[in-house]
């Protein structure tokens, strides 16, 4: 059987009388990135605090590593690292000095510190800034030393909310590369509401919808949730819309304009084989025919409506 990372059981939370997240279920039991997607209230940030011990849920359980978040967080937290969404860095310090603070704050035995921090560096490529003050370095920096400080202790699972915000293109780049270096022997949540990041950086989706997980799967399975029901259809000749229409399997034709079409099919191989044939008695002249697939913001929408 695989090991459990992180276990939430029936998590609800209200913060006075309107409940911010209900009955939330899930298990990780295996290594990768994990996307928890939401529009904005959905529930995340609640959602995340209370996984990394931050918050405390009106009901419900979680468990790192098969421990009690809430019976035994001390021992739970060691094998957690969160970067909230805004670091909690101190300005006046060095980069080497915080770290070292962190580890101590970690518990990390006082002669594994200097090793610890020397290697967590080396890892999130900061180790030529060791002598800065933090206020002096970039904002791509400051988010690598968040992401340091997160996994100092070398936990198992790792939560990060909305670790690009605020990143320029390049930052962005250099930041998803480490959370998939870092992701390599351990789990790794992150929380977004951009679409993009979760389909550049996961391989799995969890999304909430007013408190509720409304998916769950593969980045490929949320890709291909809505089932493709219409075909682009480009011609030569332009015949009459009704004659398409008469063709089985097709529902609906709305006309592009330039001999190109949008076909809405009930059957997709019954619709593209006849609609090849009657192309080719008819002389119409088929220059190409594909199928449509939902766009990531189309099932992102499709979802949140539930
Ligand atoms: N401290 C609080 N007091 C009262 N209500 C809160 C508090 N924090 C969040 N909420 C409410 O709980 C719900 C969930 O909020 P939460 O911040 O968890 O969502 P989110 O998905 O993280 O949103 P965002 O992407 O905007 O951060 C929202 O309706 C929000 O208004």
């Amino acid at each position: 059987m695989e090991e459990s990372i992180i276990k939430v059981e029936h998590l609800s939370h209200r913060y006075s009388i309107q409940w911010a997240i209900r009955d939330i279920n899930f298990e990780i039991t295996r290594n990768g990135i994990y996307g928890l997607l939401g529009s904005n209230g959905a529930g995340k940030s609640t959602t995340m605090n209370i996984m990394c011990g931050v918050l405390k849920q009106t009901e419900g359980e979680v468990y790192i590593k098969g421990i009690n978040l809430r019976e035994n967080p001390v021992e739970a937290k060691k094998h957690l690292g969160f970067l909230p969404q805004k670091p909690p860095l101190h300005m006046d310090l060095t980069v080497e000095e915080y770290l070292v603070h962190c580890a101590n704050m970690r518990l990390i035995p006082t002669h594994e510190v200097q090793g610890a921090v020397k290697d967590v560096m080396g890892r999130c490529g900061i180790s030529h800034f060791s002598r800065r003050l933090i206020r002096n370095l970039s904002g791509g920096y400051q988010q690598r030393l968040g992401i340091a400080q997160a996994i100092i202790h070398n936990p198992d699972f790792v939560v990060l909310d909305e670790p690009t915000n605020g990143l320029d293109p390049n930052q962005i780049m250099e930041i998803r590369e480490l959370i998939r270096e870092i992701a390599v022997d351990r789990t790794v949540i992150l929380s977004t509401h951009i679409l993009s990041e979760v389909q550049a950086t996961c391989d799995y989706i969890r999304m909430i919808e007013e408190g509720q997980v409304v998916f769950s799967g593969t980045m490929d399975e949320f890709d291909n949730y809505i089932v493709p029901n219409t075909l682009f259809v480009s011609l030569i000749a332009t015949p009459p819309v009704e004659e398409i229409r008469e063709i089985p399997g097709v529902v609906a034709v709305e006309e592009l304009g330039g001999s190109k079409f949008r076909i809405q099919f009930s059957d997709a191989l019954e619709a593209t084989e006849r609609l090849v044939e009657t192309s080719v008695t008819k002389g119409w002249r088929l220059v190409e025919i594909r199928q449509e697939k939902s766009s990531l913001d189309e099932i992102f929408a499709e979802l949140s409506k539930k």
